[in-house]
């Protein structure tokens, strides 16, 4: 067995090995000390010492679970053939077949048990092509697979918008830490294109869109991946979409972390901008408008369509009430197909599809009422019918509720087959002549205690107490003794043979007849899964409109107005997340007025601590998210141009708590603003550059604004301590002062977060700290310090002297830009076309040699 077992485990050396024993999976070795530790339960031996652990078959999905969340992968071996075949086969002491059936990952999870309702659950292969990377990424619970090719600086950024469940590269190329390492050979273009070509059955890839080298050498990667993941058993895949990540507003992952768009910086949904949105009441929709939040759209056209579906449910409560009500009721049939397709079906789950199609189908009566539809939902209505004939053989063929287990059998309906209803009848006539039997052997043996019984191991019998078995065990009483245990002793008898090897039959045979309608009623749903899928996503995509809706009315959200200039004015702007936090306590929100232009487009926002310069910089930037995502925004009123870029910066010392975050990271982050952001990008910087000894961060802070306003031009919020910066305004035409307010009462400092112009009169750091209950002996001595401080200050200018003579920043980086770069000039002077290669050889050790310093 051993050997089997090693056989096994050699073919999956990354993965756990639940072998299965009986009703058991085992794991050995090494595997059984890592599961009793995640699994906290027993390690035990076997005979010759090999530590061993298992866990029943029957809950095997929970263990399953908790495994794969501590990021295992486990190889389930089955039994591929009965004992007695293994005997038929190989004699007596033959050993039963045993083959990996399927490797269950985290990425390739299909099981209801298994997966979050309300998430997606993508698995992503990359595949390195030159600067770019190929992107293949899939949700087998639902069918989705998208590929896309993102230059290697914008990686980051796309998995932080899928977050993925499981990540595949290739041997030697980079991804991240935990990345699964797969085999060069199934990550090549060629390769890739092959296997789409044969899942998809077409001889060409065209209808589904373009894909450059790279996507298809992940989606080879992909593809492979699966097949070795299913072992090569069926999955649900929808045809791949082609993504360009241009359709969508960038959002890099530092920004969607500071901004906590589908999760907090803890890892927790709950606090998260979604978090505070979703009012979705389907496991789909809460899918997709987590994919919506994260992937913002860029363009107008597409963002107005959402919009006036959203904007129609929030004018007509009686619909959107109605809509949600039956929506709620439905059935998640996007992972019921997945399931199906993966051969994990249910009879529950096409009665899932039957509930679901044919609630479709009534909402699309229901909505076909509306007067004007708005275009997007014109366009989903086709998608929610045309299923009449499934849902009617579906409502023919189950039982109102089919259970999970199809081994049982019981969940095709009465009516449906009239062999199959004869079958059941005759196994009800047989069980009823026994119940008249057992009233006969009771009369004729005049014990009122006998009764047939029926269990695993004997089948039907007779039994009776031990003191009045002893007429029945004389040969000629016409029962046969089959088993005495303490207080009662059990017979056969030749009619009760006979009658119960009827039921068994007809029993087996009614089993049969359920389980070959069971296959075909699958096979017919499958023949539909495009337009089953097609529906599914129609019901999410209402959904999420009228969640959204809902949200808006109940937090007296607008409606966002988009333009064509990159303008962001909004009045009356509120922060979702703190809003609901602010409230629940019992205080109230003051809601910020923003107002950028192309020419008044940087805000240096000054003020104390704890005033609320994060709260705002941070609301409009989600403001431009939900906008962009087709949602109404927490706002009185909102216009803005499209954002094509959004960043979102936090100085060092804000996320040191997390022991990550380093003035280092703070300006390589920086440093990614400065080089993408373009004319149309949005960008907040809170406290930028404080991470560092006051000098240079205020040097670092005042670069970088200047770069901003002169190079990026991007509108921009920049809250900052450094009062020195509001010198800026005199210089940078397009910056404009602003401040939290506050005052003081009574000796108390009362922060009114309230948004005003011009520069803060007082930094209100000691009030703060006293707010904060610093102690009186230490808060006297800082008053001391800071009167002396500021005195000096007085006297020679402060760290800010000589600031006002500073060249102009487009002055200063002429000057840069005009250092003669001797490198760069005996470049130019080349004329590659003339070179023959003995030249062109020298040229390069001359340029090696300028490289060096050394010249040549
Ligand atoms: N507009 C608002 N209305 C009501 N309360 C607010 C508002 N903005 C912020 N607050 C409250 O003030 C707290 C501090 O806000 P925030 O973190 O934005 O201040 P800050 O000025 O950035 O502080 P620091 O400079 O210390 O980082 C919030 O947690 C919230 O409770």
């Amino acid at each position: 067995m051993m050997a089997q077992y090693h056989g096994l485990k050699a073919e999956a050396p990354d993965c756990l090995l639940f072998y299965r024993m009986g009703d058991f999976f085992e794991l050995f070795f090494e595997d059984a000390h890592v599961a009793a530790a995640t699994l906290d339960i027993a390690l035990t031996s076997r005979g010759d010492g090999a530590p061993m652990c298992g866990v029943p078959v029957h809950a095997a999905d929970a263990y399953l679970a908790r495994l794969i969340r501590a990021g295992h992968r486990v190889a389930v071996a089955e039994q591929v053939e009965t004992p007695e075949q293994a005997k038929k086969r190989g004699g007596s002491k033959a050993l039963v077949a045993r083959k990996i059936i399927r490797l269950v990952t985290a990425g390739t999870l299909t099981e209801e048990s298994l997966l979050d309702s309300r998430s997606a659950n993508w698995l992503v292969a990359l595949a390195e092509q030159g600067a770019r990377v190929g992107l293949a990424a899939a949700d087998i619970s639902t069918g989705r697979f998208e590929l896309a090719s993102v230059p290697s600086a914008s990686l980051d950024a796309e998995l932080a918008r899928l977050g993925p469940s499981e990540v595949v590269i290739a041997e030697g190329s980079e991804g991240p830490a935990d990345a699964v390492i797969a085999s060069r050979g199934s990550f090549q273009s060629g390769e890739g294109e092959r296997l789409l070509k044969a899942r998809f059955g077409v001889a060409t890839l065209d209808g589904f869109g373009t894909f450059d080298k790279a996507a298809l050498a992940a989606a080879g990667g992909l593809l492979a991946y699966l097949d070795r993941t299913s072992q090569g058993g069926s999955l649900f895949l929808q045809p791949p979409t082609p993504r360009t990540p241009e359709d969508h507003m960038a959002i890099d992952a530092a920004t969607r972390e500071s901004l906590e768009l589908a999760r907090t910086q803890s890892g927790e949904r709950k606090g998260s901008l979604l978090d505070a949105v979703d009012r979705t009441v389907t496991g789909a929709g809460a899918r997709l408008l987590a994919a919506d939040i994260s992937a913002p759209l860029n363009e107008a056209q597409a963002i107005e369509a959402r919009l006036n579906l959203v904007g129609r449910f929030a004018e007509d409560g009686t619909c959107r009430d109605r809509l949600r009500g039956r929506l709620r009721a439905l059935p998640d049939i996007g992972r019921a197909l997945g399931r199906l397709v993966a051969g994990r079906g249910s009879p529950r789950d096409l009665g899932q599809l039957r509930d679901g199609l044919a609630g479709a189908r009534d909402l699309h009566e229901m909505l076909g009422q509306l007067d004007g539809p708005p275009a997007l939902l014109t366009q989903l209505m086709p998608r929610l019918r045309g299923h009449g004939a499934l849902v009617d053989k579906l409502s023919r063929a189950l039982v109102q509720t089919p259970p999970i287990d199809a081994s049982d059998g019981g969940f095709i309906g009465e009516g449906f087959d009239a062999a199959l209803d004869e079958l059941r009848s005759l196994a009800g006539d047989g069980r009823r002549a026994i119940a008249v039997l057992e009233a006969r052997f009771r009369e004729q043996t005049s014990i009122s205690g006998l009764k047939i019984r029926h269990n695993g191991v004997l089948g039907y019998h007779i039994e009776v107490g031990a003191r009045f078995a002893d007429p029945l065990m004389r040969p000629d009483s016409g029962f046969i003794h089959r088993q005495t245990l303490a207080g009662v002793v059990r017979f056969n008898a030749p009619e009760l043979h006979d009658l119960a090897m009827k039921v068994a039959q007809a029993g087996n045979h009614a089993l049969a007849a359920e389980q070959a309608h069971l296959e075909e009623l699958i096979d017919l749903a499958l023949g539909q899964r495009d337009p089953i899928a097609a529906t599914a996503d129609a019901l999410a995509r209402l959904d999420v409109a009228a969640a959204l809706a809902e949200r808006a009315i109940e937090g007296g959200w607008c409606r966002p107005e988009v333009v064509p200039h990159a303008c962001f004015e909004i009045e009356g702007g509120r922060h979702p997340v703190v809003e609901a936090a602010v409230t629940a306590s019992g205080e109230r929100f003051v809601a910020n007025d923003c107002r950028l232009s192309e020419n008044a487009r940087l805000w240096l926002v000054t003020g104390p601590n704890m005033g609320g310069k994060s709260t705002f910089l941070r609301q409009n930037a989600l403001i431009a998210v939900l906008a962009q995502a087709g949602s109404f925004v927490p706002a009185a009123s909102a216009t803005l141009g499209l954002v094509d870029r959004l960043f979102s910066r936090v100085g060092a010392s804000d996320n040191l708590a997390r022991g990550r975050s380093t003035f280092m990271v703070e300006m390589i982050e920086t440093a990614a603003i400065l080089s993408q952001a373009s004319e149309r990008s949005f960008v907040i910087l809170d406290e930028v550059g404080r991470g560092t000894s006051t000098y240079d961060g205020l040097a670092i802070a005042w670069a970088v604004l200047e770069a901003i306003h002169e190079t990026n031009r991007c509108r921009c919020l920049f809250a900052t301590h450094y009062h020195e910066l509001t010198r800026l305004a005199g210089r940078l035409e397009a910056l404009s002062l602003h401040h939290v307010r506050a005052k003081e009462w009574k000796g108390d400092l009362v922060l009114l977060h309230e948004l005003a112009s011009g520069a803060a009169d007082k930094s209100y750091g000691l009030a703060v700290a006293r707010l904060a209950g610093l102690p009186k002996p230490v808060l006297a001595r800082a008053k001391d310090v800071l009167a002396r401080l500021e005195k000096g200050r007085e006297k020679t200018g402060g760290i800010a002297a000589g600031l006002d003579d500073l060249p102009l920043f487009a002055a200063a980086t002429e000057r840069e830009a005009e250092a003669p770069d001797p490198l760069r000039e005996a470049l130019g002077q080349i004329d590659a076309d003339s070179l023959s290669p003995r030249d062109a050889l020298e040229a390069i050790y001359r340029l090696k040699g300028l490289l060096g310093g050394t010249g040549a």
